[in-house]
């Protein structure tokens, strides 16, 4: 079914844009989504990286999301409760958010906030990143998720700031 979603509108200082990425493809989006917003960029980092085998690291987030782990973060977000809008972006792993992500979505009161999710995938798309994400925040408002392949993300500017556009109403 086709969930119901939010155009936004703030103004910079109350945009927040987290993400978890593995090995950069969301961490570049992530930060063109701060220069097109103006917001302030924050990066979820779990106390424990991942293995820098990418095999090891297929392996453990299996073995991860099939028992639903939350790793522990390192940092927390300064002043959570100013922001309203908050981006959230994960890698696409096995078809859902990475672990540290859900983490991030069980460790603050999302209450009246707009979460807005953007992915980046190795060809599944969105799949149930989104939905998922639902799932943990319920309490939340949701703008149109955005999903963008990894291995093009560096020429996916334009449609980054076309999908910016679309999702959120910058307040100068
Ligand atoms: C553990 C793991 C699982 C993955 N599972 C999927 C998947 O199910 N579907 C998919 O399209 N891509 C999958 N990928 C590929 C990543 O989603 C893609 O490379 C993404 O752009 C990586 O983002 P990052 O560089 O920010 O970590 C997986 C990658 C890893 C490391």
């Amino acid at each position: 079914a086709e969930q119901e979603t939010v155009k936004a509108a703030a103004e910079p200082g109350k945009i927040l844009v987290a993400y978890y990425s593995y090995s950069g493809n969301t961490r570049f989006a992530a930060e063109q989504i701060q220069k097109d917003t103006g917001g302030t960029l924050f990066e979820i980092k779990p106390v424990k990286p991942y293995p820098a085998d990418y095999n090891a690291c297929v392996e453990l987030a299996k073995r991860e999301i099939n028992a639903g782990v939350k790793p522990e973060l390192a940092e927390k977000v300064k002043e959570f409760d100013k922001y309203d809008v908050i981006f959230v972006g994960t890698p696409n792993w096995w078809s859902t958010m990475a672990p540290p992500v859900l983490t991030f979505l069980s460790s603050y009161d999302f209450s009246g906030k707009t979460i807005i999710p953007f992915v980046t995938h190795g060809g599944g798309g969105m799949a149930r990143c989104e939905s998922d994400m639902r799932k943990a925040c319920p309490k939340a408002v949701f703008g149109k998720g955005g999903a963008f392949s990894g291995r093009s993300i560096k020429e996916a500017g334009t449609a980054l700031a076309r999908w910016v556009d679309e999702v959120v109403t910058v307040k100068k």
